[in-house]
């Protein structure tokens, strides 16, 4: 039987289990290069493992999801964090799951503002990239290096996602 998934707002708290929320947090803030500036700081970390592995800068152009979308797989990196930032200003979708024995528990679906990106911490699971509307860019900082930094999932029973409000 197929289950729904219902569509939070990302915070901060939400998310925390998952990573950080990449966003313009007035704690982090700080005024750099004569006041010209304000710098929001360190708001996560890029992580990578195992020897020759670098952080890598990336642009992702999505196409967008049609609704109702369903979930049947989800993936992890093991070796590595990663970062997606919308640079269109338009929303997206953040799906992730708690790891429950090495497998994806019922994922829970996020849906990030335009000024909000998130850092999935290495080996969370997550559903790719999930542009809304129209096909949007993203920036992205991830792993590259050496090992296999990909590890899917797939459901015996998909979930559907019906479309957000936006
Ligand atoms: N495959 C790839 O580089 N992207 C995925 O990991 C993703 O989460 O979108
Ligand atoms: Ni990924």
């Amino acid at each position: 039987m197929t289950q729904h998934l219902d569509i939070h707002p990302l915070t901060k708290t939400a998310f925390s289990p998952f990573g950080d929320v990449i966003e313009a947090d007035p704690a982090t803030m700080r005024f750099i290069n004569g006041g010209t500036t304000e710098r929001f700081h360190a708001l996560s970390n890029a992580e990578t493992i195992g020897d020759g592995a670098r952080v890598i800068l990336n642009l992702f152009r999505g196409q967008p999801r049609a609704f109702p979308f369903s979930i049947e797989m989800m993936e992890r990196h093991p070796f590595g964090s990663q970062c997606f930032v919308p640079l269109n200003g338009r929303p997206f979708l953040v799906v992730v799951a708690e790891d429950e024995g090495g497998k994806p528990g019922r994922p829970q679906v996020f849906l990030a503002q335009g000024d909000q990106g998130v850092n999935y911490r290495v080996n969370v699971w997550h559903y790719p990239l999930m542009a809304l509307d129209e096909q949007s860019d993203f920036l992205i900082v991830d792993r590259d290096g050496p090992g296999n930094n990909l590890e899917e999932y797939f459901f015996d029973t998909p979930f559907i996602i019906g479309a957000p409000t936006l």
